[in-house]
């Protein structure tokens, strides 16, 4: 029953993406340059990832994990690289636009409740060069608040909850931030509904004891890369970013030699990279992945057949959510990107442009099919 739900393109373009060798199906790091720069390349970019996440770090292999995380040079690259056009028609055939595939979207959804979840950087706000001033629009902000009036919604963020409350403003949705390790939310009308003790409000933070480690591990980044231009460190409450967008990448190296030396320091800390930044995080069993798990139990649908999660995001801590739709065989994962990326996602939308018609062209169908059952 479940595992109708689940909308699988792939079949669609698995023939035309064997043709020209696309990216292998599994792996969750994002192959900048797109594919046709090289398998070489790409799999020197999984190596770095792979080091650095291990903490083994090669300083040309931390600089080319940072140069993977950059949208420029992937255009660049793409740019030189012959071929690029077959290779984005290829990855379009395995990610199909969620707006030119939107009958099948919304096809999956019948008969299910459908629970929308958002990350916020880069899915909702544009991505810009001072993470404190990533701000939505007021047309998305209205998109989102459409949404969750006709389908419970959900922002999913790396950033603290607070500060991407302060973003979205919206009282009425759920907000996961942290990458999920700090869950608040209204009580909800269905789970009150379905079992009288899930009629109280939400909250849940798995990493607290992590509190006053990542206080400190703030600081010492903080202190330890105050000498390289442009860097910046975010507290984001229950993990931290380091970002590099504005440095020089000359100091790329030295940057990532710092952040590493430093989390080594905390052993129970670990280390990965989004877009341009680094992340610092508890080595807790715990992403956007069991966040969406934990707010579907929450929202009385646990276990439940008859709910379609949307998830839509840009980064690669994205994945994890992405990874559990398809474990679980139900929901609609949907990557924001312009570039070929390897993705465990079945749709692509490129931008927080299309990510809003998206939202828009449901609440619409929403609101139609309900009127048409009056009739
Ligand atoms: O899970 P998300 O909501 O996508 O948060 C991930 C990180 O997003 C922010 O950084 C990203 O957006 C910035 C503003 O556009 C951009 O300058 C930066 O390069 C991006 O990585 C946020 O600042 C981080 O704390 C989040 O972890």
């Amino acid at each position: 029953m479940a595992k109708a739900s689940v909308v699988v393109p792939e079949q669609v373009g698995a023939a035309a993406a064997a043709q020209v060798g696309c990216p292998c199906p599994g792996t969750t790091l994002f192959p900048y340059p797109p594919p046709r720069a090289g398998i070489a390349v790409r799999r020197k970019c999984l190596q770095a990832a792979q080091q650095l996440e291990l903490g083994a770090g090669l300083r040309g292999g931390w600089v080319e994990s940072m140069r993977a995380s950059s949208p420029t040079h992937a255009k660049a690259a793409a740019a030189l690289a012959a071929g690029v056009d077959e290779e984005h028609a290829a990855w379009m055939a395995r990610h199909p636009s969620a707006l030119g595939e939107f009958e099948k979207v919304v096809a999956a959804s019948k008969g299910k409740q459908i629970v929308m979840f958002l990350d916020y950087d880069g899915t909702l706000s544009p991505i810009v060069d001072d993470p404190d001033a990533a701000f939505m629009s007021e047309t998305m902000r209205m998109a989102v608040r459409s949404v969750a009036k006709h389908f419970p919604t959900a922002i999913v963020s790396g950033r603290c909850r607070d500060k991407v409350f302060e973003f979205v403003k919206l009282a009425e949705l759920y907000y996961a931030g942290s990458h999920g390790m700090d869950i608040k939310g209204p009580a909800s009308r269905h789970a009150a509904a379905k079992s009288p003790p899930h009629n109280k409000g939400v909250l849940f933070q798995p990493a607290s004891e992590f509190l006053p480690m990542i206080e400190q591990v703030h600081d010492r980044l903080e202190q330890a890369t105050r000498s390289i231009p442009g860097a910046k460190v975010e507290n984001n409450k229950f993990c931290v970013s380091v970002h590099f967008r504005c440095v020089d990448e000359k100091s790329w190296g030295a940057l990532a030699e710092t952040v590493r030396r430093v989390v080594r320091e905390f052993p129970r800390l670990r280390l990965s990279q989004g877009r341009m930044v680094f992340e610092v995080r508890p080595t807790i069993k715990w992403d956007k992945g069991k966040a969406l798990e934990f707010l579907l139990d929450s929202l009385g649908f646990a276990d439940c057949s008859d709910v379609l999660p949307v998830y839509i995001g840009d980064d690669r801590t994205d994945e994890d959510a992405f990874k559990v739709l398809r474990r679980r065989g139900q929901g609609v994962g949907i990557l924001v990107s312009k570039h070929p990326k390897e993705t465990s996602a079945s749709f692509s939308l490129q931008e927080p442009a299309e990510v809003m018609e998206f939202l828009l062209r449901l609440v619409e169908w929403n609101r139609l099919s309900r009127t048409r059952l009056r009739l």
